[in-house]
């Protein structure tokens, strides 16, 4: 049996980042850059106001309070985007809104609030200390600064830091497309009756939606009967059309384990047993044309544990992230459990309130009583999965353990950020 590491580092050495495509900024969101973004111009690109008020040379208002008003003449009005260039000179102001480049003199800003809000002449009654209220040039970024470095994920203001230094087209590395497809002689699509023996099909709308929701495309090519030449045809189909294959089920000792009849023989494949519970057979390798592909077990648990565990990291490769491992919280255990001897157990738990006020994250398990792997229903509970080292046995109350969050929407609030 090989360690959950030494199974991620032969999937992780499966997948490379996807090459890079250049896109536009509003289709970019959820990618990886693969490319440095700099600077040009300063940011702010000027000396501008901070308040809608009026520019002023802070030594002409030395005084100036709400019984000492001191009135200036107002010479220039500067709506933001305005490109006038006015100069104040001694004794004048210009009437600013937040945004307009500083006139060239001023060295501050008084707020309208704190003036009787003329036009041509405006009385005011503050004494601003110099450079009150001016956002200075390059606070934000100096000319020639690193804005966003190859590698980082675009998010909402990932995105707004590109645009904000004019950058309309990015280069990023292609979102991979994955081809999800379950075995099983006994799947139906859910809709359709089931006969004595028959079970709906969830594992491919499980791994498809996972798919999804890790910013990749999924082509959900779904349930495959146990007959090898149909597995074959449906192989050779979707390794042509994605970046990764991921099938579920037929990897066991079964005898009609079709997965691993039809691809055990072949040079690239291996059938391997991880020391983890659940998730303990997997298939993976490359198919005819180079296709990655990973071959998980058929229990939904299973299939959804290994997603998390192995899935999940060769897709943010293949999407360009630098760190392969998706984030873990840590947090503490509110039950007892015992867990398989030699092998890590990543277990389905749930985020709960215990009003402790500490603000450490505690967990439960999903199920009570359960690790089951054929619990798919229960599963929709979890709102994530604690990773248990192979080599602890008991998990007793306030141990510590990783947590890896696969439904954030799920925790109540009073159960504290689990992200
Ligand atoms: N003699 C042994 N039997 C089994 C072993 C073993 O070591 N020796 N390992 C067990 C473990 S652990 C697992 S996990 C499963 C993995 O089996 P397979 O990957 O071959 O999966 P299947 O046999 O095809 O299915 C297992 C189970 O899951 C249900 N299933 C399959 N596909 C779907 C789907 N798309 N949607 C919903 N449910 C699905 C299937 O009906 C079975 O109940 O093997 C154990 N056996
Ligand atoms: O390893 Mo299996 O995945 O326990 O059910």
């Amino acid at each position: 049996m090989r360690t959950v590491a030494e199974h991620l580092e032969a999937v992780l050495a499966l997948v490379e980042p996807l090459p890079p495509v250049g896109t536009e900024l509003e289709d970019a969101l959820g990618a990886v850059l693969a490319q440095d973004v700099r600077a040009d111009d300063a940011l702010p690109h000027w000396d501008c106001s901070a308040m809608d008020g009026y520019a002023v040379r802070a030594g002409d208002l030395l005084g100036a309070g709400p019984s000492s008003p001191v009135r200036l003449r107002v010479v220039a009005d500067l709506p933001a985007g305005s490109g006038a260039e006015p100069v104040l000179a001694l004794g004048s102001a210009a009437r600013i809104m937040t945004g307009a480049p500083i006139p060239a003199g001023a060295d501050a800003v008084v707020p309208v609030e704190q003036s009787d809000g003329g036009v041509e002449h405006v009385v005011l009654t503050q004494a601003p200390a110099l450079g009150a209220h001016i956002r200075r040039a390059g606070e934000d970024v100096r000319p020639g600064d690193l804005v966003l470095a190859a590698g980082t994920w675009l998010g909402p203001a990932q995105l707004a830091a590109a645009a904000s230094v004019g950058a309309g087209r990015l280069q990023v590395h292609r979102r991979p497309r994955v081809a999800v497809l379950s075995t099983g002689a006994e799947l139906v699509p859910p809709g359709r009756s089931l006969t004595y023996g028959q079970i709906h099909d969830s594992n491919s709308y499980l791994l498809a939606a996972a798919v999804r929701e890790a910013g990749c495309d999924a082509v959900r090519v779904g349930a495959v009967p146990d007959d090898p030449a149909a597995l074959a045809e449906a192989l050779d189909a979707a390794e042509q059309q994605a970046d990764l294959v991921v099938t579920s089920g037929g990897v066991s000792m079964g005898a009609y384990d079709v997965v691993k009849q039809l691809l055990a023989g072949r040079t690239g494949i291996d059938f391997v047993r991880v020391a983890m519970q659940p998730g303990k057979p997997q298939g993976l390798g490359r198919l005819r044309s180079g296709t990655p592909l990973l071959a998980l077990p058929g229990n939904p648990v299973s299939a959804f544990v290994s997603f998390h565990m192995f899935v999940r990291p060769a897709l943010r490769r293949l999407a360009g992230h630098r760190d392969a491992a998706p984030a873990v919280r840590e947090a503490l255990v509110e039950d007892a459990w015992r867990t398989p001897e030699s092998r890590a157990q990543v277990m389905p738990v749930v985020l709960v309130d215990t009003a402790a006020g500490d603000g450490a994250l505690r967990v439960r398990r999903a199920v009570e009583g359960g690790s089951g792997s054929h619990l798919v229903a229960s599963l929709a509970r979890a709102h994530g999965l604690a990773v248990v080292p192979a080599a602890v046995q008991d998990v007793r109350p306030g141990d510590r353990v990783e947590v890896l969050i696969t439904a954030p929407e799920l925790v109540p609030s009073s159960a504290g950020s689990p992200r």
